[in-house]
């Protein structure tokens, strides 16, 4: 996807969620001006260029946005390091959040104690983001302005759809859906193909079926206008194999109970990463 224009962006945490994000960013065919913080990233190319501190960032360069996709837990130091390098360059921002818990009134404080009170953004993006297919929950504190609003949402939309959430508390329950989501995806993917080999097919079969199957199951959810429910029962022959199957991941003890008490496991932890 195209981003209207070349922004300044200071990526401040380039691991895995940081990681997807720029490789969805770099693919746009306006690729914003970016620099990256992470002393764990080495390689940079014509399109962006990596520095290992907060001190290293070049003085000429002052940022529109600065995406924070470090862990919650290192979150003030990261942004006291940011305040000392930038100085007043840093006033001209706004500050991204793609942490899980950490909230705005938290961000806000910890930038006003640097120096500078940025307008704060959350986003709760997510990994398929590397390849344009990310989701994000997006929420803007009143202090954003409509442009840096739209900045950050165009960021997200480069790199997947963006759902926009008019209360701060909303993105406790998108982590835990979205945020997380696709690591339970993956899970299916990895016990599926295990159930497969169980059931003597290879390895390589077995991979091929499970992810072919959520490769094209996820497809139609996307094109396909149907309730979930309603595809679900499309596949369901009466008294047929996938009855059979359904019948025990359907069970009340089963997969309503336990999805339901895994997204209430992470809503809450969530909420205990906003410290
Ligand atoms: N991994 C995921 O699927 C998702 C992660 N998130 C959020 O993204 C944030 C990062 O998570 P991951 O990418 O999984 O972690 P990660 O551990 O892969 O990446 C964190 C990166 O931050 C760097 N870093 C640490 N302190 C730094 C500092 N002071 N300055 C610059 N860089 C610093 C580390 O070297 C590392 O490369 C977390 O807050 C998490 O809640 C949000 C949505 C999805
Ligand atoms: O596991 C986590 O805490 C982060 C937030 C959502 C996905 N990964």
């Amino acid at each position: 996807m195209t981003l209207p224009s070349t922004p300044s962006i200071l990526l401040v945490g380039c691991g895995k969620l940081g990681g997807a994000l720029l490789d969805g960013w770099l693919a746009s065919p306006t690729p914003p001006h970016i620099i990256v913080v992470d002393r764990h990233r080495s390689s940079s190319d014509d399109t962006f260029s990596v520095v290992r501190a907060a001190s290293d960032i070049p003085s000429t360069f002052t940022p529109d946005i600065i995406v924070l996709a470090v862990k919650p837990a290192t979150a003030e130091d990261a942004i006291s390091a940011l305040g000392e390098s930038l100085g007043s360059r840093m006033k001209k921002a706004a500050l991204l959040s793609v942490m899980a818990g950490r909230t705005c009134a938290a961000l806000s404080d910890a930038t006003s104690k640097s120096g500078a009170t940025l307008p704060i953004l959350r986003a709760m993006p997510n990994t398929p983001s590397a390849i344009g297919a990310g989701i994000s929950g997006f929420y803007a504190s009143p202090q954003a302005t409509e442009e840096q609003t739209s900045l950050c949402h165009e960021l997200l939309f480069a790199v997947g759809d963006v759902v926009r959430v008019d209360s701060e508390e909303d993105l406790l329950a998108v982590t835990a859906v979205s945020g997380s989501g696709p690591a339970y995806v993956f899970l299916l993917a990895e016990l599926l193909e295990k159930a497969g080999e169980a059931h003597g097919l290879s390895q390589t079969t077995a991979r091929r079926l499970a992810r072919g199957t959520i490769y094209g199951a996820g497809r139609m959810l996307d094109d396909m206008p149907d309730d979930a429910a309603d595809l679900r029962k499309a596949v369901t022959s009466p008294n047929g194999t996938t009855a059979a199957a359904l019948n025990v991941l359907m069970a009340p003890d089963a997969w309503p109970s336990n999805i339901s008490k895994a997204i209430d496991a992470a809503t809450k932890r969530a909420d205990e990463l906003a410290g």
